[in-house]
């Protein structure tokens, strides 16, 4: 059962009288314990389609399925809070705080059920992603691109949601840190049952996930 799904998704921009379509009449399942990429050239509209399931912007008609519901019926906010986790590739971290700091900030946002000891498990996800207690401690400002993506994966996973979507979060990464990158996403999947869809220019990204679709001419087409 797939835990996001489309059907018959349809995006346009307004360009004057003439309406542009992004996406045409895509529909589209995500499931569980898959690490998923979508390909496609510049302004292919992938940005577009990730923003649609991430509750980001509506489609001009057609649905966005969570476990089966319309995202816009269980709220907007409400799904982007609680039900997904996000991961871009500028990571989006709070500069003047620590490592240890931007996931427990996380944590405080959501109203998905946590462990009650916050910084153990903030920590301990840290370390999960490779991040060292002596660096969790340390200013995100003070780390390395690679090292903050990693921070952003693991505020990512601090809300404890089944879904993981990243918009190039390995674009501004050398091949070592992009293929580091990869085996966590892959981790995440396979190991702790995700849905992890990723949004890439990167081939080899793509090579190494489970599913990987082309956005072409409006459509999504499985590779
Ligand atoms: N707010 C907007 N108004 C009008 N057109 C837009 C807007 N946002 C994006 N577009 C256009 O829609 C198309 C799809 O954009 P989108 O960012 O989804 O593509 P993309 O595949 O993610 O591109 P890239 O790989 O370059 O990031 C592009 O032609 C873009 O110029």
């Amino acid at each position: 059962m797939s835990i996001i799904a489309t059907k018959n998704l349809n995006y346009f921009y307004q360009d004057g009288d003439m309406q542009r379509y992004i996406l045409r009449d895509v529909s589209v399942d995500f499931e569980k314990g898959k690490f998923y990429t979508i390909v496609g050239e510049s302004g292919s509209g992938k940005t577009t389609f990730l923003s649609m399931i991430a509750g980001l912007d509506s489609p001009k008609s057609g649905e966005v399925l969570f476990d089966g519901s319309d995202i816009k019926k269980l709220g907007y906010e409400n799904y982007r809070r609680n039900k997904i986790s996000l991961v871009f590739q500028n990571n989006n971290l709070v500069p003047y705080l620590t490592a240890a700091e931007n996931v427990l900030v996380a944590m405080d946002i959501t109203d998905n059920e946590l462990p009650s000891d916050q910084k153990t498990v903030a920590y301990n996800l840290l370390d999960y992603i490779g991040i060292t207690r002596e660096k969790a401690d340390r200013l995100v400002s003070e780390l390395s691109g690679g090292e903050q993506q990693r921070i952003a994966i693991a505020r990512a996973l601090a809300t404890n949601s089944d879904v993981i979507l990243a918009d190039e979060p390995t674009g501004n990464l050398d091949e070592e840190r992009e293929a580091e990158i990869v085996e966590i996403f892959k981790r995440l999947a396979h190991e702790n049952g995700k849905a992890v869809v990723v949004v890439t220019h990167s081939q080899e990204v793509a090579d190494k996930s489970d599913v990987t679709y082309r956005l072409k001419k409006g459509n999504l087409i499985n590779e």
